[in-house]
């Protein structure tokens, strides 16, 4: 099992075309596999109607404004494509308008993430379908029986998806991380199954790689005192080499499992590690052994093996035995 990592800029960059290419310097190397933007375009997407989901600057009077200030041109898209490449990053973004797919196309993405709000836009659907690309679809907001919809749409188009467990929620508690959806999602749905991650943590995409998430998305800010909506969610680019590590490592021990039923594999290290019954005392010929005269020592197979202690308890020794010596079942008389 692999672990695709993609780090989500989403509006991290507050509009600055500068804060992006910032973000694609400091991302790289970090271990990740992608790095995600969204593609607005306010005209396409939204109305002024639109109400805020955080209010948290007075810079934009709707959050239609906010949109717009979030857009960049073709040209910029491209340059901020190529220097994903040039990062030996995969360029990605998520289109919230059939407009933006365009766009994209235009760019040469490669594949589509489907934010967990345009699961049932099946308008957005269609056209990403007909690029014949693959996708990755969130399900921050969706029970199993719009995501059945979704599902059955998509594979009734042809199309190669993916589905990440989400929670809508900025940041996610504890208590609604969902990590237990991950196998639910698997054994339902039969396809790669991934986490988008809202947590700050980044303990919990290391837990859903163990739990079998092999798509991993998570918010990346420089701090989490950032400008945006999502600075709070995120995970600061400091902490991400110490997560993709563990990822990886975890994702590699998900490919060799194993196999406790085997005994004889631990046969050389029982060797060294297991022990000997030995006397902790001086004991006159005669003796009886009990409990309080035994100890185990190393190594294993120079007296009777410890884990039959018992089996001499009550019995009485045929010679004298010295402090520390190991215990030996001529040592032992047998009726
Ligand atoms: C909102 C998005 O994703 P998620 O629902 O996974 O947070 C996105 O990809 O733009």
């Amino acid at each position: 099992m692999s672990v695709f990592i993609i780090a989500e800029i989403a509006q991290a960059h507050n509009g600055s075309i500068q804060k992006v290419y910032d973000y694609i310097t400091a991302l790289a190397g970090t271990g990740i596999d992608a790095i995600k933007f969204q593609t607005h375009i306010a005209e396409a997407e939204s109305s002024i109607h639109e109400p805020f989901r955080v209010k948290f600057s007075d810079q934009d009077a709707t959050r239609f404004d906010y949109w717009k200030r979030m857009e960049f041109s073709k040209e910029q898209w491209v340059e901020i494509k190529n220097r994903c490449d040039q990062a030996g990053l995969e360029f990605m973004s998520s289109p919230f308008s059939n407009a933006a797919v365009d766009l994209l196309e235009e760019i040469g993405i490669q594949r589509y993430k489907i934010g967990s709000g345009e699961v049932n836009n099946f308008l957005l659907l269609e056209k990403i379908a007909a690029t014949g690309k693959p996708v990755i679809v969130s399900s921050g907001m969706s029970s199993f029986q719009e995501l059945d919809e979704t599902v059955a749409f998509l594979k009734d188009k042809n199309v190669d998806f993916s589905i990440l467990q989400c929670t809508t929620s900025y940041p996610t508690a504890p208590d609604q991380y969902g990590l237990n959806v991950i196998q639910e999602l698997k054994d339902k749905y039969q396809v790669v199954i991934g986490y988008s991650d809202h947590s700050a943590d980044i303990g919990t995409c290391i837990a859903a790689t163990a739990l079998g998430a092999e798509i991993l998305e998570f918010h990346a800010v420089f701090n989490h005192t950032d400008f945006g909506p999502d600075a709070t969610s995120s995970i600061e680019i400091k902490d991400i080499p110490v997560m993709t590590k563990s990822v990886r490592n975890i994702a590699l021990s998900r490919k060799h499992l194993i196999d406790k039923s085997n005994n004889s594999q631990f046969a050389e290290l029982k060797r060294i590690f297991e022990k000997s019954l030995s006397v902790n005392k001086t004991l006159p010929k005669g003796h009886i052994l009990t409990f309080d005269d035994l100890e185990a020592k190393k190594p294993k197979g120079y007296g009777i093996d410890a884990s039959q202690f018992e089996t001499v308890i009550g019995k009485s020794i045929t010679k004298a035995l010295q402090k520390w010596d190991f215990l030996t079942e001529s040592d032992i008389e047998h009726e």
